[in-house]
């Protein structure tokens, strides 16, 4: 089989997006990677592949496309290596490729070695709700190749499609693939390789999550935005801190107390209902302007004491944030413990350009970050 190369058309596929900047959306036409190396391609490089109907396209289209999940049911079978860049965003800046479900590695028109050279990590995807023993062949045969190639892969099985499946079965689908996947490492003398496992579904926030965590790991300073998170939330008052990356609802990082799915969801429908009711309300009569900038600040209450608090970092980050409404709502005495909103602003102004800052490089200064006394 000869493999083909083909260019994502991405223009109009960022639904809730159209009044972002042209520039907001993800991807970027790029040029037929056997013709022409661009730049681009020493992007760090993230590999969906799985047997086919797993549900890569689904995945790639759900998270960066805003596509519903009930969309991706009409989606046609990838027969062609798609290219996606995420290069738009100051931060994230990487490539997706979605590879066809039946890639054949003796094909010598695909060039693997310098597929897996340029690789940050590969995701592989497999069916839980079918039958997963050619999944799992496929699997060790895949990132044993690209282990040989690039030790330096950060290798992730999605255990995708988990929508159909009950709790239980859920947990003993994850503990029977790990199970076998790394006996086969084990068999072929593998032990080194490490694979990560994710729980996933379109259906749900999973996805997305999961996404997060794979992106992370390529963020170099992931350790200084995850400290400078700790001390900002120490300082205000907050309970959770989340960066997010606004088009993909992907979280860049977040403070270091644990993640809880509800909390995350919560975030994302923030971010939803803010862009939703900006891209309503808040663009200019000719309908210029942008749904997302400077400007963009929120504040929701729950009818649970809890308050949502967003705010933009830079054009393509926002900071959302989760506290009590006691924290909130508390008038501030220097001594008391929990700190009221002009002391959430006064703690945003100071360590938002940090954190913008460090989007760029490492700091090791964070410490010096004024606290709100
Ligand atoms: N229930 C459920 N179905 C899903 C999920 N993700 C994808 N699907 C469905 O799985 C089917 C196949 O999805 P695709 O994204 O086309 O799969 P693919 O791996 O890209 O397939 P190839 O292009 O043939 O390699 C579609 O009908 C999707 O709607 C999921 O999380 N849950």
């Amino acid at each position: 089989m000869s493999i083909q190369y083909e260019v994502e058309p991405l223009a109009d596929s960022y639904g809730v997006a159209d009044s972002f900047p042209k520039d907001f959306g993800y991807g970027e036409e790029e040029a037929d990677i056997e013709d022409s190396p661009t730049p681009s391609d020493s992007k760090p490089r993230i590999l969906l592949m799985g047997l086919r109907r797993s549900g890569k396209s689904s995945i790639q289209k759900v998270v960066f496309h805003k596509m519903s999940p009930n969309e991706t049911l009409f989606l046609e079978s990838t027969n062609k290596i798609y290219k996606d860049d995420i290069s738009s965003s100051s931060f994230v800046n990487f490539q997706i490729w979605d590879f066809p479900g039946q890639v054949d590695f003796f094909d010598p028109t695909f060039d693997y070695e310098m597929i897996f050279r340029g690789t940050g990590a590969l995701i592989f995807v497999i069916d839980a709700q079918d039958d997963y023993v050619e999944a799992l062949g496929r699997l060790h045969l895949t990132v044993s190749r690209a282990y040989r190639v690039n030790p330096e892969i950060n290798f992730e099985v999605f255990i995708h499609k988990v929508d159909g499946l009950s709790d239980d079965h859920k947990i003993e689908t994850q503990r029977d693939i790990h199970q076998r996947a790394n006996d086969d490492l084990a068999d072929a003398s593998l032990e080194k390789l490490h694979l990560s496992f994710y729980l996933t579904s379109i259906y749900d926030h999973s996805i997305f999550e999961a996404f997060s965590k794979v992106v992370q790991k390529l963020i170099p300073q992931l350790p200084t935005l995850e400290n400078l998170l700790n001390i900002f939330i120490s300082n205000s008052g907050i309970e959770k801190a989340f960066l997010f990356d606004v088009v993909s609802k992907i979280y860049i990082a977040t403070d270091s107390s644990p993640v809880d799915m509800q909390s995350y969801e919560l975030c994302c429908d923030m971010i939803d209902v803010v862009i939703d009711v900006s891209c309503i309300y808040g663009l200019k009569e000719d309908g210029s302007g942008s749904a997302y900038d400077k400007e963009s600040m929120a504040i929701i209450k729950l009818n649970n004491t809890t308050v949502l608090y967003l705010k933009e970092v830079t054009k393509f980050l926002a900071l959302v944030c989760i506290l009590r409404e006691e924290s909130f709502e508390r008038k501030g005495k220097p001594s008391t413990p929990a700190f009221p909103h002009y002391c959430i602003k006064q703690s945003l102004n100071s360590f938002l350009p940090i954190i913008v800052q460090s989007s760029v490089t490492s700091l090791p200064q964070a410490q010096n970050a004024d606290r709100c006394q």
